[in-house]
C-alpha cells in the first residue's frame, strides 16, 4: 500500500465545487464537494457540512484510497441501479422517474419531516402506477418511531415493497419493527443504513439480527476495502448506495458493487441524475437500468465552471487540514 499522502500532496490538486441539484434531496439544493487527484486517479471528499471531523475522517480515508491506491479487481462490469425518488409531491414522480430512463427498481424517500403518511402513500402509489413491475423500496432515514413504522409499512406494503430502509433510528427499534410486522402479517424486509454507517461498530446491527440486509456506502465506511470487509463479516446481503457524490464518488461505489461476491439487489448509485450537472464529460449515470463500470475523470473546465465561492473553498480546505491531521495522528 502506498504511504498516506501528505497534506501538501492533497492540497496541490484540491478543487472545491458546488453543484446545483435538480430536485431537493436531504434538504440540499447545492451539493458541495472537494476533489483531488493522486497517482491512481480522482478522489472525492464530501462529508455533509454538519458532520464532525471524526466522522469525516472515514470519508477522507475513502477518497485517499481512490486516488492513491485504486480499487480491488472487479467481478462484474455493469451494476444494476435503482432510480431514487426524493420526498417530492406525488405529481412530480413521473418527471423524476423520467430522468433515470428504464429501471427495474426504485427507491422512494418517505417519512420526510413536515409531511404526512398520506404524502408517502401518494408518492409510493404514483411510482407503482408509473412502473407496475418495478421493485419498490422505501427509505425513511430513521424518520419514524416503532408504532409509526409498523403502521406506515403496513399501509405501504399494499403496493408491494422489496424492503424498507432504516424505518427507525435504533438497532433495537429495527428488530422490534421486524417482529411486529411479522406478527401483523405484513412482513417487509428491513435494511439497515444509518445503523451501519453511523455506528462505531458497523457490525452491531448484523450481530443483533435486527436487519435482513445492509446498505453500504464507500465514503462513510472508509473505503472500498473496508466496506468489503464489513459485508463479509456481516454475512447479510448488501446494497451499495451513494453518498450523493459526483461521478468520482460513484466510481468508488461501482468498484465496491463490482467486487462484492454477491450482488442480489439493484444499487443506489444512480444519484448523479439528481444533479443538474457533474464534473466529468462522461457522467456515471444509468443506461437501461445499469451503470457500466468505468473511470471517472474530472474535467478542468467543469471544475472551473462549478468552483465554489472563495469563502466556501476556504471552509473545505480548513476541514481537509483538520481531518488530515486526525488521520495522521
Ligand atoms: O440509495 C439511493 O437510491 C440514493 C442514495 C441515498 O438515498 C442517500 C444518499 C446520501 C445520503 C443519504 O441520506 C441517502 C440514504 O439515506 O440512503
Ligand atoms: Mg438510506
Amino acid at each position: 500500500m502506498p504511504p498516506f499522502p501528505t497534506l501538501d500532496e492533497l492540497l496541490a490538486t484540491a478543487k472545491v465545487v458546488s453543484l446545483p441539484m435538480r430536485v431537493k434531496f436531504r434538504g440540499i439544493t447545492e451539493r458541495e464537494t472537494l476533489l483531488f487527484r493522486g497517482p491512481a486517479g480522482w478522489g472525492e471528499f464530501c462529508p455533509f457540512p454538519e458532520y464532525g471531523d471524526a466522522e469525516a475522517a472515514r470519508w477522507l480515508a475513502a477518497a485517499v484510497e481512490a486516488a492513491w491506491q485504486g480499487f480491488p479487481p472487479p467481478l462484474r462490469d455493469t451494476i444494476p441501479v435503482n432510480a431514487t425518488v426524493p420526498a417530492v409531491p406525488a405529481a412530480r414522480v413521473p418527471e423524476v422517474l423520467e430522468r433515470f430512463g428504464r429501471v427495474d427498481a426504485v427507491k422512494v424517500k418517505v417519512a420526510e419531516r413536515g409531511q404526512e403518511l398520506a404524502d408517502d402513500v401518494a408518492r409510493v402509489t404514483a411510482v407503482r402506477d408509473a412502473l407496475p413491475d418495478a421493485a419498490i423500496r422505501v427509505d425513511a432515514n430513521a424518520g419514524w418511531d416503532v408504532p409509526q413504522a409498523v403502521e406506515a409499512l403496513g399501509r405501504l406494503s399494499a403496493v408491494g415493497l422489496e424492503y424498507a430502509e432504516q424505518p427507525v433510528p435504533q438497532i433495537e427499534g429495527l428488530a422490534e419493527v421486524r417482529r411486529r410486522l411479522v406478527q401483523q402479517g405484513t412482513p417487509v424486509l428491513i435494511a439497515a443504513d444509518e445503523s451501519v454507517r453511523k455506528e462505531d461498530d458497523p457490525l452491531k446491527v448484523a450481530r443483533a439480527g435486527a436487519a435482513d440486509l445492509i446498505v453500504v456506502k464507500v465514503a462513510p465506511l472508509g473505503g472500498v476495502r473496508r466496506a468489503l470487509d464489513i459485508v463479509a463479516q456481516a454475512g447479510l446481503p448488501a446494497v451499495v448506495s451513494s453518498a450523493l457524490d459526483t461521478s468520482v464518488g460513484i466510481r468508488a461505489g461501482l468498484a465496491l458493487a463490482a467486487a462484492l461476491p454477491e450482488l442480489p439487489y439493484a444499487c443506489g448509485l444512480g444519484t448523479v441524475r439528481l444533479f443538474a450537472s457533474d464534473i466529468t464529460q462522461d457522467p456515471l449515470v444509468p443506461d437501461d437500468g445499469a451503470i457500466r463500470v468505468r473511470e471517472a475523470v474530472a474535467d478542468e473546465g467543469l471544475l472551473e465552471r462549478y468552483a465554489a465561492p472563495a469563502e466556501r473553498r476556504e471552509w473545505w480546505l480548513d476541514r481537509l487540514r483538520r481531518v488530515h491531521a486526525l488521520l495522521e495522528a
